[in-house]
């Protein structure tokens, strides 16, 4: 596998790079960000893992989410992915160019699609559960044993769902604004039928809510919301995983944040926070 540069930038002490390479559970080129702070010869650092939202690139937190300031005063690297597939490659196989921002392509959902067209090459699952990892271990100087992982809205559910799909593999879990149940919305209902089909059963290992019921925890999590985002109510239903939590009697800090709303000015805000309380994981 041949990864290319596409940039490296400097950003505060680190440095932040742009990456790309053939993928091969997509099979598509796909891009990714990585912010590497100044480290010692030899050194590994903890790695953040960022999964975004709905319409983003690899580029939106990167330019909007304000991380590096944190990352590189507390030594942790973050990696962000593309939330899918794309490009003209994909029109060979019948994939629309670009159905709707909340479905196809910037709309992944983190899952290994089984109906067609999007079957063959949408396996967001597959890539951020295994192929970037082994990646990143292989180029970066990543600590693979002090993983945490976090992400917005869409990319909140990816990271809900992804940790609680692999117990022990990240020290710390955190999102902002996430779907926490898309069996439960309208984004869901849409995504999740067109992915996977009508069946609901093939739902439920990528809806946090049906994995904390059906038994899977964290040893910790943190949620930030905003009081104000448009899309709490019909879209991400926040009370359903407060209620799943305390059901199942799980660790969680889940903060509505007053007056803030569903967009990335809200995600720069409490960004800094969210890393120090991830390093303080990674780092014990
Ligand atoms: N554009 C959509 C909303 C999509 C949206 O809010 N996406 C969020 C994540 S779910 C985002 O981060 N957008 C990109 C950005 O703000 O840079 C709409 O018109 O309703």
């Amino acid at each position: 596998m041949t990864l290319e540069t596409v940039s490296e930038t400097r950003c505060f002490t680190g440095t932040q790079g742009v990456y790309r390479h053939d993928s091969s559970s997509t099979g598509t080129p796909m891009t990714f960000a990585v912010y590497v702070p100044d480290h010692a010869e030899g050194e590994k650092l903890p790695v953040l893992w960022w999964l975004s939202g709905l319409t983003c690139t690899h580029e939106n937190a990167m330019t909007k989410c304000a991380y590096h300031k944190a990352c590189a005063d507390l030594g942790v690297i973050l990696v962000g992915p593309d939330t899918s597939p794309r490009g003209p490659d994909l029109n060979g196989d019948d994939v629309p160019d670009d159905e709707a921002y909340d479905f196809g392509q910037g709309a992944g959902f983190y899952v290994n699609a089984t109906q067609d067209p999007w079957a063959k090459h949408f396996h967001m699952r597959d890539y951020v559960e295994q192929e970037l990892p082994a990646i990143v271990a292989e180029h970066f100087p990543v600590d693979m044993d002090r993983q945490g992982i976090s992400g917005h809205s869409m990319g909140g559910h990816g990271a809900l769902t992804v940790s609680l799909r692999n117990p022990g593999r990240f020290r710390s879990t955190s999102a902002f604004a996430p779907i926490v149940s898309p069996l439960n919305c309208p984004w869901g209902e849409k995504a999740l039928t067109g992915y996977l089909g009508a069946d609901k059963a093939a739902w439920r290992e990528y809806d946090a809510c049906a994995l904390i019921e059906d038994g899977a925890r964290l040893s910790d999590l943190l949620v930030d919301q905003g009081a104000a985002d448009n899309f709490l109510e019909e879209q991400l239903k926040t009370h359903l995983l407060e209620k799943a939590v305390a059901e199942a009697g799980m660790n969680a800090t889940i903060r509505m944040q007053d007056g803030y709303d569903h967009s990335y000015f809200f995600v720069s805000t409490f960004i800094a926070d969210h890393i120090a309380w991830h390093a303080e994981r990674l780092k014990a």
